[in-house]
């Protein structure tokens, strides 16, 4: 699937959104970087890409303080981080041959469990 067709198909459900990218990111994985930005990023490998994760990361961190007592424009800036943030994130996932399907397993793996007893349940 091409991305144009991501963006043009706006009845896209967004319980398929990460589908959707997840193919596009795959396609992207051997294209000319000069054609393609997440193409660009692989071309750089691992490091360049872990540090934009680390630079979106902290940006999203500036944002949500910056959206605590602000306006409209500034919790939507904090949406725009935060896509920012999960889109490298994936693309992170995608350079090492994995994908958010396992990330989403283990959410829902985490279902009902507490997250104070799942630290108390540790090995020491
Ligand atoms: N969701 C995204 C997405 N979110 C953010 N970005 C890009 O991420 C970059 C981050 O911007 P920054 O200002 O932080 O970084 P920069 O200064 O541009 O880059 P650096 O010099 O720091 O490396 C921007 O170029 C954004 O356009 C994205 N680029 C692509 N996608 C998706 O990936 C698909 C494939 O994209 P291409 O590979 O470009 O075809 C697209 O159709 C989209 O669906």
């Amino acid at each position: 699937m091409d991305s144009n067709a991501f963006s043009a198909n706006n009845s896209t459900s967004h319980t398929n959104v990460l589908d959707t990218l997840n193919e596009v990111l795959k396609q992207r994985r051997h294209a000319a970087a000069e054609e393609s930005y997440v193409a660009s990023l692989h071309h750089k490998g691992l490091n360049k890409i872990l540090e934009k994760v680390g630079e979106e990361a902290t940006e999203t961190v500036l944002a949500a303080k910056d959206a605590e007592h602000g306006s409209e424009t500034e919790r939507q800036a904090l949406i725009s981080e935060t896509a920012d943030l999960w889109f490298h994130s994936l693309v992170m996932l995608s350079h090492l041959g994995m994908d958010h399907q396992a990330v989403l397993d283990e959410l829902a793996r985490r279902f009902g469990i507490s997250g104070h007893e799942e630290k108390a349940a540790r090995q020491p």
